[in-house]
């Protein structure tokens, strides 16, 4: 598929005050058509000051956002899904009307509009409540509506602050479908969220940010493996100490499971051999740290 965006998103050394607190420093990260970007921090780190700058809707004090390579103007902004975390639907009006209105403002024709409309509530499942007004839905149905408006103009762009944050399971599976589908249509996607093995499954690439600074910055493989690798091995008849001088090892903590702090080019035969001359191996598993221990080790480092 050929991309809208052909550069993608680039967001280059923002920096954001309010005041004396500095929300933003130098944050940079680049988010390449057909790919999905996961935003993640601890509440407040700036996830959501850094897309409001973004679109526009709060001013960086120094810094560029581009997309395709070209600063981003209002016409570039009119291109880009957003979906707000303050939310921003009419409560009072109906969402079939609501989807319409906003698919015309992008510029497409009342026909364009109705269609892409009844593709995206039908997409979505709520294609039974176009007639309802937005407030008489519940708070997942509001969102897949705020979805629906950040796509019914066909963006070149999404950019979604906690997207996934109240939804049920079926709708984080139809979210998450839509997003995939977009991203294979060539459109950068970003999205922030705090559920992180959703980030682990879904994004390409992964910035873990932290009081306003990218702390962590990859794709999910090498920021996983940037944890490095650990041994569990179940070998209940090794004395304690057995893989203390073992190349490789770069600590290790005995118990009923021994579990090894191994470096690149660990010789896991030589481990194992080592394990079983002093009796049965019954479990032998090399690990690498889950997104969310990463997480935790880059956000109390800081
Ligand atoms: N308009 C504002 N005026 C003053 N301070 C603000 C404003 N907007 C954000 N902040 C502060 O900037 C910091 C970054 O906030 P931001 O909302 O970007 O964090 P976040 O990563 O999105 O957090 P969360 O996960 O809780 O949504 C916080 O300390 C917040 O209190």
């Amino acid at each position: 598929m050929t991309s809208t965006a052909p550069d993608g998103l680039a967001v280059v050394g923002l920096d954001k005050r309010f005041g004396d607190l500095v929300a933003l420093r130098d944050m940079t990260f680049t988010v390449r058509p057909g790919e999905i970007f996961g935003f993640v921090g601890s509440n407040g780190a700036g996830k959501s000051t850094t897309m409001r700058i973004i679109l526009g809707v709060l001013a960086a004090d120094a810094g560029a956002v581009t997309v395709g390579g070209r600063a981003v103007d209002a016409d570039a902004r009119r291109r880009i899904g957003y979906m707000p975390e303050e939310r921003g639907l009419y409560p009072k009006m109906k969402v079939g009307e609501q989807l319409v209105y906003l698919a015309r403002l992008h510029g497409l024709t009342k026909t364009q509009a109705q269609e892409r409309t009844a593709y995206w509530t039908d997409r979505l499942g709520i294609e039974g409540r176009i007639d309802d007004n937005v407030s008489d839905l519940s708070l997942g149905n509001q969102q897949r509506v705020q979805l629906a408006a950040a796509l019914v103009f066909d963006p070149d762009v999404l950019v979604l602050d906690e997207p996934f944050s109240g939804l049920d399971p079926v709708a984080v599976d139809v979210m998450s479908d839509v997003l995939v589908e977009k991203s294979r249509q060539g459109v950068p996607v970003i999205f922030s969220s705090h559920q992180l093995d959703l980030v682990q499954r879904l994004c390409d690439t992964v910035g873990i940010i932290a009081k306003g600074e990218m702390r962590a910055l990859g794709t999910v493989d090498e920021l996983r493996r940037s944890g490095g690798v650990r041994l569990e091995v179940d070998a209940p008849a090794a004395a304690t100490g057995w893989a203390d001088a073992l190349p490789g090892v770069d600590a290790a903590e005995y118990g009923p499971t021994t579990v090894l702090s191994v470096a690149d080019g660990y010789d896991d035969q030589q481990i194992l051999t080592a394990a079983l001359a002093s009796g049965p191996v019954h479990r032998f598993t090399a690990v690498t740290p889950e997104l969310t221990e990463l997480f935790r080790e880059v956000v109390t480092a800081s």
